[in-house]
């Protein structure tokens, strides 16, 4: 797992490593790491832009610029603020033949050194018009100025970076929004710094966690996963969620519903049943894609939220617990339970998302002791234990119709697996994205397309070696 540290974090953690070192020697280490990634990227070219802002992220670049001059590039510094430009920095690019220009013309990469972890809110109007007419890639200094560093949020100009080089270690910025390829260079903090606020998974952590059937396994061991999903109007929520949970694991699944015939004959696999009162035992319930928020439905989520199982509670579950709050009461509260709102499922559950999804998912996750997967271009896992992880995806096919009843079903199959309900959400939605991807491969998809990669995905999280 990779660990991402709040700025107020690094901060701290660097404060005390400058302490004991000499002034000055963080900076021009991450500002060589910088020139070292520059050379990189420029890849033989050598026409260098800086955009310095008044703080030490518009240091850095100075920095940068003064390295990458000795390697005999031309490097051109726009100062945004010039008296409060950092006066070591341009001492040493002016030293080494930097020049300072009002605008960046004929430049094959920009350096943006305008903000980094002391960043807030959009980029300022003299910014946002330099970083308006670049034609050359950027380079991003700790964070894409204009990216809120803490939350990934953007609303308004902002940079938007090829390569982002940061420091020390990563901060939310690097897993929730765009930076392009990210780069760590080493500053020496680990013993500085405690254990991270968030965590993003790795294809190796995602491998690992994966049920598969061992030697000794049979169709029980590996759980049987109940999809109380679909509708007679909604049979498809039902054919997928049924399909994720089939493909996810060697466990059995029951389906129980309305749209029992529809499902029998896409998966033969599924048990199925008319009602969830005939379902028989199960390990987990999925319930909600597609179910409806009739006074049945409100029966089958009651059910479900009182049979002692985990359960995974999506789309028409939310809303149902949204608008009647009585629901809840059904609840064991010793059984996990993953809600997986949208940002209006959200919204009728807890208020406005915001700005910050970190705090917005950790909210729900304490205020209903429940594990919250809140969907999004960058997917947030809070526990009620306050333990966050987040999966950005790196393209956008998954957002179609369906896709969402693909992912609880992947969830409902981990948690009758026994993996923890935190990783199981934050598993399911890595292999989730990574479907989407295979399946993509470049061209919009349904989420049937989706649904058929699962496999392909899981293949591919696997460690090399396993059978
Ligand atoms: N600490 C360390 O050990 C090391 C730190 N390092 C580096 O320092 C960086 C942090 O530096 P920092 O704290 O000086 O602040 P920084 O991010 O440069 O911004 C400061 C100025 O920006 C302004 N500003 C704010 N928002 C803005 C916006 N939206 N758009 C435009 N401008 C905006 C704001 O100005 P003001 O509000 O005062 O007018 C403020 O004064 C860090 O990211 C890393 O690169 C490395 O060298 C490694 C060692
Ligand atoms: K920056």
């Amino acid at each position: 797992m990779r660990g991402l540290w709040t700025t107020a974090r690094v901060k701290a953690a660097e404060d005390r490593v400058m302490a004991r070192v000499p002034a000055g020697s963080l900076m021009r280490r991450a500002a060589f790491g910088v020139a070292t990634v520059a050379l990189e990227v420029l890849a033989g070219r050598r026409r260098v832009g800086l955009l310095v802002g008044a703080g030490n992220n518009g240091g850095d670049a100075l920095w940068a610029g003064y390295y990458l001059r000795r390697r005999g590039v031309s490097v051109a510094a726009v100062l945004l603020d010039p008296p409060r430009a950092h006066a070591e920095g341009l001492a040493a690019f002016r030293r080494a033949g930097g020049r300072v220009v009002e605008r960046l013309v004929d430049v094959d990469l920009v350096i943006d050194g305008i903000v980094g972890l002391s960043g807030r809110g959009p980029l300022r109007p003299a910014a946002a018009e330099h970083v308006a007419h670049l034609d050359a890639p950027v380079l991003a200094v700790d964070s894409p100025s204009g990216v809120d560093p803490d939350t990934g949020a953007v609303d308004g100009p902002a940079v938007r970076a090829a390569v982002t080089v940061t420091f020390g270690c990563l901060k939310p910025v690097h897993a929730l929004a765009d930076c392009g390829d990210v780069r760590l260079v080493d500053l020496g903090l680990g013993a500085e710094l405690a254990g991270p606020d968030l965590l993003e998974l790795e294809v190796s952590d995602v491998g690992a966690a994966w049920p598969v059937p061992g030697p000794t396994d049979d169709k029980y061991t590996q759980g049987v996963t109940g999809i109380a999903a679909g509708s007679a109007t909604y049979p498809g929520a039902a054919v997928l969620a049924t399909g994720a949970a089939v493909l996810a694991t060697s466990g059995m699944v029951r389906y129980a519903g309305a749209a029992a015939e529809h499902v029998r004959s896409r998966w033969p696999e599924a048990i199925c049943t008319g009602s969830i009162t005939d379902a028989g035992r199960v390990q987990a319930w999925v319930v909600g894609p597609g179910l409806g928020t009739g006074l049945g439905a409100e029966g089958v989520l009651r059910a479900v939220l009182e049979a002692g199982v985990p359960v995974c509670a999506d789309a028409d579950a939310i809303t149902m617990l949204a608008n009647n709050p009585d629901l809840w009461d059904a609840r064991d509260p010793d059984t996990p339970l993953v809600l997986t709102p949208h940002d209006r499922e959200y919204e009728r559950l807890a208020g406005k998302v915001g700005d910050d999804r970190v705090a917005a998912a950790r909210r729900v996750a304490e205020k209903f002791d429940a594990v919250v997967l809140l969907k999004g271009h960058a997917t947030v896992v809070a526990g009620p234990d306050g333990r966050v992880l987040v999966n950005r995806a790196r393209t956008s096919w998954a957002a179609t119709a369906g896709s969402g009843d693909v992912l609880s079903g992947l969830i409902g199959a981990l948690l009758a697996a026994g993996v923890d309900p935190l990783l199981a959400a934050g598993c399911a939605a890595r292999v989730h994205v990574l479907a989407a991807e295979l399946a993509a491969d470049g061209a919009p998809i349904p989420a049937s397309s989706l649904l058929a990669s699962v496999p392909d995905a899981i293949r591919a999280v696997r460690p090399l070696s396993s059978p």
